[in-house]
């Protein structure tokens, strides 16, 4: 990565902000968008060992911290696990975590991302 500029971005970077907008449109009521507090889901940090929310993984985009689409999508079955950890399946959060992950694994899969080859290296 030397010879890019900070700003220029990889064809996995463009990818993966491109997958990651649409996912970040699906989850409406912003409850995946920061990470979780305790204030907010008591014990939280005691029973979720690695947490992840999409503010982070747009970070970490920014960051290359991902070297592969798999890797992405890793992050994004761990964010939406955790809620289906913490939280009953009769909660909103539950019920919205399983949501976002099928919605986020269609659009991933779907062929449209596939016939663009300059998409899917
Ligand atoms: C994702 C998740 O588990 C979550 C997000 C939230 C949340 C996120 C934003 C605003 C309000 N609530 C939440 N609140 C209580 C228990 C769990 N959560």
């Amino acid at each position: 990565l030397g010879r890019l500029k900070k700003s220029e971005k990889t064809a996995l970077q463009r990818l993966l902000e491109y997958v990651h907008q649409i996912v970040e449109k699906k989850d409406t009521q912003q409850f995946f968008a920061w990470p979780v507090t305790d204030q907010i889901a008591p014990g939280y940090s005691l029973v979720i060992s690695r947490p992840m929310d999409l503010n982070s993984m747009k970070r970490n985009i920014e960051n290359h911290v991902y070297s592969s689409l798999p890797q992405y999508i890793d992050d994004l079955q761990l964010m939406c696990r955790n809620a289906m950890v913490y939280n009953r399946p009769d909660t909103v959060y539950y019920k919205a975590a399983k949501k976002l992950l099928h919605a986020a694994l269609k659009i991933i899969t779907r062929d449209k991302l596939r016939s663009t080859p300059q998409l899917l290296p």
